[in-house]
């Protein structure tokens, strides 16, 4: 069950609109094909309803309404009615899986607690809606009151329950406790079916849930990105991964569908996806010493079975002082560039050079390292930016006076936008339109100044196009509208050069 929607919502400064909502269990349910989402918690918000209708709309149009979850509460009859406000036909129950929070926090007893739990989930049949139940700090009660917590899930058996869910609400366990925790109720209640639901507040997410896999659950909670409360949940991208390699367990999830929802996912929740995160992190497929790129040519001899292709990805070769001679000449292959073997030793020097200095190199910035090093003008310029006047004052909207010139004629526009580098963009719009001509989508743009706090330094500005292929290119100016508009004029070229190979 995935629950970005619900527990990834719960990552502090995330919020999703109802229309994100919709789009994201979409693509969940029908592209990346998980069997359960859960959508929301009850009674948050006008917005929250919202969003819950259009999707059990969608979902009850496409048989998918007894796979879509909505958390709530034991306050019968309010999250019940919200439910069936929202269309919704799964409640998932939060109840007190420790004596703890339900002494400190409910302050009910036992009995009190069963009853209350009783009732909610009579009154949500009668409206005919099915409960799955939450044990809320269920590792806490294994640890601290056993009895208790094992007295609750007895009492749940005997319930018109579907799953009884255990969360590691703190992130509290290490694998052996899982595996202790989980083979303990799955033994003594095998009529049950158990979920576990964990956080990473120890990084052991992944690990615990491969525990309780081999001890016995039978379904498993996980986010996209590993969004969550705190330090988020187990990340559905390294739970799959892990799970497909290292047990038997068959999942019906489209591996080759996660980049594309981890990358909407960081769009709609603002919260970039760290470059070093297992399988969908930027780098997590890139080789960078020269020996894995030379080893790679070699039988594949730095290979693991996490290839890139099974998530809609590719394996690429950075550029930079460890890189060596084997990684340029996979970039140079893949740009179609041959260069005799002391042209390639000077290049690789120069970018060696580069590394030192911090500087980062794309695979797009070789042609204008070559034509630098090789002094031979090899790389076609036919697109330049020959002039601009930049304006921006205090309530004022920007603006940008664009001179372009492309293939030998000057083209002049002007545009307001709602930035320096927005009215420069749009202006080059109006001059590509009058070109019949299309710019690539803008995908990610990073700035970055050298460490050191001075206000004189160099801002290093990398765009990330899509132009059917990933297009990155690099700006280098003092100041930051600058660098990105070498960094954009740079692009142009390059898509001229693609648009050229596919007329020849
Ligand atoms: C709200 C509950 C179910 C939760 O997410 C947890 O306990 O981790």
């Amino acid at each position: 069950m995935d629950t970005t929607l619900r527990d990834g919502e719960q990552t502090s400064g995330v919020s999703f609109l109802p229309s994100e909502k919709l789009q994201i269990a979409k693509l969940l349910l029908e592209e990346l094909r998980v069997d359960r989402i859960e959508v929301a918690s009850a009674r948050v918000s006008e917005g929250e309803l919202e969003g819950v209708k259009k999707i059990t709309h969608w979902a009850a149009e496409k048989g998918y309404l007894d796979c879509v979850e909505v958390l709530g509460f034991v306050d019968t009859p309010a999250s019940v009615d919200w439910l069936t406000e929202a269309g919704a036909k799964v409640l998932n129950l939060l109840t007190k899986g420790s004596l703890n929070h339900l002494t400190h926090q409910l302050k009910k007893t036992p009995v009190e607690h069963f009853a209350a739990i009783e009732k909610c989930i009579h009154y949500a049949n009668e409206k005919g809606i099915s409960v799955n139940v939450y044990l809320e700090d269920w590792s806490s009660g294994m640890r601290h009151s056993r009895d208790y917590t094992l007295e609750l899930i007895a009492f749940l058996a005997d319930q018109n329950v579907k799953r009884v869910m255990l969360p590691d609400t703190l992130g509290l366990l290490k694998p052996a406790e899982v595996a202790e925790y989980v083979g303990l109720v799955s033994e003594q209640f095998p009529e049950v079916h158990f979920d576990f639901h964990a956080h990473n507040d120890y990084d052991l997410s992944v690990a615990n849930v491969m525990e309780a896999i081999n001890h016995g659950i039978s379904g498993i909670h996980t986010t996209v990105n590993g969004l969550g409360e705190r330090a988020g949940n187990a990340p559905l991208e390294s739970v799959v991964a892990t799970l497909s390699d290292f047990t038997t367990v068959k999942l019906n999830v489209q591996e080759n569908k996660i980049y594309r929802i981890s990358k909407l996912v960081e769009q709609f929740s603002g919260l970039h996806i760290p470059s070093n995160k297992p399988v969908v992190g930027e780098n997590v497929f890139t080789q960078t010493a020269g020996i894995h790129a030379d080893g790679d040519n070699k039988k594949n001899l730095y290979f693991n079975d996490l290839l890139p292709e099974r998530f809609g990805r590719t394996r690429k070769y950075a550029l930079g002082k460890t890189s060596g001679k084997a990684n340029i000449l996979k970039n140079l292959l893949e740009l179609g560039i041959k260069l005799e073997p002391e042209e390639l030793s000077k290049v690789t020097q120069k970018i060696i050079e580069l590394g030192d200095r911090k500087e980062r190199v794309t695979t797009e910035d070789l042609p204008y390292i070559i034509s630098d090093v090789l002094q031979n003008n090899s790389i076609k310029k036919d697109i330049s930016i020959e002039g601009y006047h930049m304006t921006h004052s205090k309530g004022l909207k920007p603006t940008v006076q664009l001179k372009l010139k492309f293939k030998d004629q000057f083209y002049e526009a002007h545009a307001s936008g709602n930035g320096q580098f927005d009215s420069f963009m749009l202006a080059l719009q109006k001059i590509y339109k009058s070109l019949n001509k299309k710019l690539p989508k803008l995908t990610d743009f990073s700035v970055s100044i050298p460490p050191g706090g001075k206000t004189d330094a160099f801002v290093e500005t990398v765009i990330t196009w899509d132009y059917g292929r990933i297009i990155k290119t690099k700006g280098l100016d003092s100041d930051q509208t600058v660098a990105a508009m070498m960094a954009t004029e740079k692009m142009l070229n390059i898509i001229e050069q693609i648009d050229s190979g596919n007329r020849a």
